[in-house]
């Protein structure tokens, strides 16, 4: 049996409609979606550095309670950035376990593509070009993105149906899409990581999207394929 999970739609989610996609043109959907993300990365940026750490901390608790995230050993990770749910808390927790932690680097030459690189206190880091630390390339610290067992993802939006909105540069639809959607077995578990008030209506599916395996938030768990 899974433990119990809580359940709470958040009210300010009900201001986070994305109109109705059907019939939008593609340059339409594209507006959408910028607009919508710029909306929820606003709303995220005004969490209180005081929410941000108990919401770190409870994200931890919540996740202690899935298997799939106990029974994980190669967990790919993300330092918060633009008021993303902090993953502090859990690489603390992860380290402490003797689990082995990674991180996504930007690829130097591959337009899109992730390379996840394991990650301790003592790994030597730098800026990419967005301002989001990263550890220094090594060659004997990659992990193919198909060997790890737990992706937490960073969102923008996620909604009900497992949908993902990243911040627009297409990186892990691309790196995932050989991993996810075209059948590798087995393939690593995505975990999408948020605050309730990234949470929208509907999101438009798109034939790149990667499929949410499930959305751990500090408040309540969506649970999807797992
Ligand atoms: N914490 C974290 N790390 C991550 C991601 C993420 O979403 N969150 N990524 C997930 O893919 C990758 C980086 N992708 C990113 C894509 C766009 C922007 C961003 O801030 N874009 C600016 C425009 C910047 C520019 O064009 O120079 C913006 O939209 O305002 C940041 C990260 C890898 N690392
Ligand atoms: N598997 C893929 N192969 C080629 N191009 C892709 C793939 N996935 C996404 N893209 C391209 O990336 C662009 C951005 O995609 P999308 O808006 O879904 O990004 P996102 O999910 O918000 O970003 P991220 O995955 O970095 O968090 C799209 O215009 C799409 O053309």
């Amino acid at each position: 049996m899974h433990p119990a999970q809580t359940i709470s739609i958040s009210s300010s989610s009900l201001s986070n409609h994305l109109t109705p996609t059907e019939h939008l043109s593609s340059d339409q959907l594209l507006q959408a979606k910028k607009a919508l993300r710029q909306r929820i990365r606003k709303q995220r940026k005004q969490l209180s550095t005081f929410h941000q750490v108990k919401a770190a901390n409870q994200l931890l608790k919540h996740l202690n309670n899935q298997y799939w995230y106990r029974s994980s050993r190669h967990i790919a990770v993300y330092l918060a950035n633009d008021g993303e749910l902090s993953c502090s808390a859990v690489i603390d927790a992860l380290h402490t376990t003797g689990k082995q932690v990674y991180l996504p680097v930007l690829h130097p030459i591959n337009h899109r593509q992730l390379m996840f690189v394991r990650y301790d206190q003592h790994t030597p880091m730098r800026y990419n070009r967005f301002g989001i630390k990263e550890p220094q390339l090594k060659r004997s610290r990659l992990l193919p993105p198909e060997a790890l067992d737990l992706i937490l993802m960073p969102l923008v939006g996620f909604d009900l149906q497992g949908n993902r909105l990243g911040m627009g540069g297409g990186f892990y639809d691309t790196t995932l899409d050989k991993v996810i959607n075209q059948g590798w077995r087995p393939s690593p578990l995505c975990a999408g990581l948020a605050h309730p008030c990234q949470q929208v209506d509907a999101l438009p599916k798109e034939p790149w999207d990667v499929p949410l395996d499930a959305v751990v938030t500090p408040t309540y768990v969506l649970r999807f394929s797992v």
